[in-house]
C-alpha cells in the first residue's frame, strides 16, 4: 500500500466527529486516544438520543464491552442511521464468545452490515461460530488461526474485517493486508483495542475502508513502538502512547508502516 500516511493526514484535516457507543472501561481512554490522534470524539450511549446523535456523526463505533439490553437497542438504531446515510460504522465485538447475550447481540449487529469489524483473534473466531480460546475480553488464539474466519465474515457483511494481535490482518473477503507494527506493551493497558476501534472509525470517515483500516492499524502500531521505546512499564507506556499518537506524522507513517499484501 502506497502512502499510508495520507490517510492520517486526511483524517487530521477533517478532525471527524466520531460517535462512540462504548464500554465504561474504555470511555475515558478511548476519548483521549481519539483526541490525541486528531479526531473529535463523543461518547454517547443513551437510547433516547443515539439515533439522533448518529445523524450528525462522520463515523460511529459500537462496542459491546459493557452493554445491556437497552444499550443494545440503541446500538442497532444508531447503526441503521449510519447505514442508511452511507456513513461508516465499526463494530468491536468485545468478549463475544463469553455469553449468549453477547453472541445474540453481535449476530444482530453483523446482520446490520458494519463497515468494519475490528476484534482480536478469539473474537473473530467466535463470530464465525468457531471454537475460540478467549479468556473473557482477552485473546487466546493467534491472528493466523482467525484469517479464514475473517475472510468469511467480510464476505458475509460486505465490509472489512480487521483481526489484531502480534501481526494484524485486514481483509474485505477478497484482498488481504498484514500490518506488522505494534508492541506487546499494548496488551498490558486496558481498552487499547477498544480505542483502536475508535481510530479505525476516524480513519474511515470519507476514506475507503480497507486501506483506511490498514493505515489506522499501522499508525497505531507505530505510536505503540515509539511509546515503548521510552516506557518503563504499562503505566508510563500509557502516557507515552498518548504523546506518540499526537506526535506521529504522516511522513513517519509512510517511512515506518509495515503493511504487506497477502
Ligand atoms: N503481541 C503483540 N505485539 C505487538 N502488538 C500487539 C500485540 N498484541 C496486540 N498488539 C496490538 O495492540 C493493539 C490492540 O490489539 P488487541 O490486543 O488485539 O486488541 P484487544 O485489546 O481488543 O484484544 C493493536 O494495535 C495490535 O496490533
Ligand atoms: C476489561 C473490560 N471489561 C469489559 S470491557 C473491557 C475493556 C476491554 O478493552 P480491550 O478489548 O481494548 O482490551
Ligand atoms: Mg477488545
Amino acid at each position: 500500500m502506497e502512502h499510508p500516511g495520507q490517510y492520517l493526514a486526511t483524517m487530521r484535516d477533517a478532525a471527524p466527529l466520531v460517535h462512540n457507543i462504548t464500554n465504561f472501561v474504555a470511555m475515558n481512554v478511548m476519548a483521549n486516544v481519539l483526541i490525541a490522534a486528531g479526531a473529535s470524539p463523543a461518547m454517547v450511549h443513551a437510547r433516547a438520543e443515539v439515533a439522533e446523535f448518529a445523524g450528525i456523526a462522520a463515523a460511529l463505533t459500537v462496542n459491546i464491552g459493557t452493554a445491556d439490553p437497552e444499550w443494545a437497542q440503541g446500538m442497532e438504531e444508531a447503526a441503521a442511521v449510519m447505514t442508511s446515510a452511507g456513513r461508516p460504522w465499526v463494530l468491536d465485538p468485545v468478549g463475544v464468545g463469553a455469553t449468549r447475550f453477547r453472541q445474540e447481540l453481535c449476530a444482530r449487529l453483523i446482520e446490520a452490515r458494519p463497515t468494519v469489524v475490528r476484534g482480536n483473534a478469539s473474537e473473530i473466531l467466535a463470530l464465525a461460530g468457531t471454537a475460540a480460546k478467549a479468556r473473557g475480553v482477552d485473546a487466546g488464539d493467534s491472528v493466523a488461526a482467525a484469517e479464514d474466519a475473517a475472510r468469511a465474515l467480510a464476505t458475509r457483511t460486505g465490509g472489512v474485517v480487521a483481526v489484531t494481535g502480534a501481526e494484524d490482518f485486514v481483509t474485505d473477503g477478497t484482498s488481504g493486508l498484514r500490518v506488522g507494527n505494534g508492541h506487546a506493551l499494548m496488551t498490558r493497558v486496558t481498552a487499547l483495542g477498544c480505542s483502536l476501534t475508535g481510530v479505525v472509525g476516524a480513519f474511515c470517515a470519507g476514506q475507503p475502508p480497507l486501506e483506511a483500516t490498514a493505515a489506522a492499524l499501522a499508525y497505531y502500531g507505530i505510536a505503540g513502538e515509539r511509546a515503548a521505546a521510552q516506557a518503563a512499564g504499562p503505566g508510563s507506556f500509557q502516557v507515552a502512547f498518548l504523546d506518540a499518537l499526537h506526535a506521529v506524522t504522516p511522513a513517519e507513517v509512510n517511512a515506518s508502516a509495515r503493511i504487506v499484501p497477502v
